[in-house]
């Protein structure tokens, strides 16, 4: 799978390393930023929302410190479903019941090896479509 990275100096840390558990399986393409200085997250949300709106990408990854700040910049853009997560169950129903396409993590509430397993509970889990999608359809994008 094409997987699309990002965040800020908050999630810096967690990035570096999902990329290096990622890329065994999947190509990944970091959308920064490149160290952990401070950085303004919207400026490293808005190029990946985009890659993944326009299926450059399949999934996004976005980690900053509470995850607030990049879901609701990535929730602005055209076809994306960026969710919240800080449990692996969270992770899979968003993908399951609402087709989510970002996930994002919040670094400074969870550990980086829940942080692992919730983007691997994320990337099982495959939209159950049905009644889902009726749903989903229904929120504008
Ligand atoms: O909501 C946020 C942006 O997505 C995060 O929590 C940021 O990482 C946080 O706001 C950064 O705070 P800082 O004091 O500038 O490190």
């Amino acid at each position: 799978m094409k997987i699309a990275i990002g965040g800020d100096h908050a999630g810096f840390e967690y990035k570096a390393k999902l990329i290096n558990f990622l890329k065994a399986d999947h190509q990944v393409k970091d959308f920064g930023p490149s160290t952990d200085d401070s950085v303004d997250y919207p400026d490293h949300v808005h190029p990946l929302a985009t890659a993944v709106g326009n299926e450059e990408q399949d999934l996004g990854i976005l980690i900053c410190g509470s995850a607030n700040g990049v879901a609701i910049t990535a929730n602005k853009h055209q076809k994306i479903r960026a969710a919240i997560a800080w449990e692996e169950e969270l992770a899979s129903l968003a993908r399951e019941h609402n087709n989510a396409n970002v996930i994002c993590l919040p670094a400074r509430f969870v550990s980086y090896e829940k942080a692992e397993s919730i983007i691997k509970a994320f990337l099982e889990a495959k939209f159950e479509g049905g009644r889902h999608e009726r749903r989903v359809n229904k929120i504008p994008c």
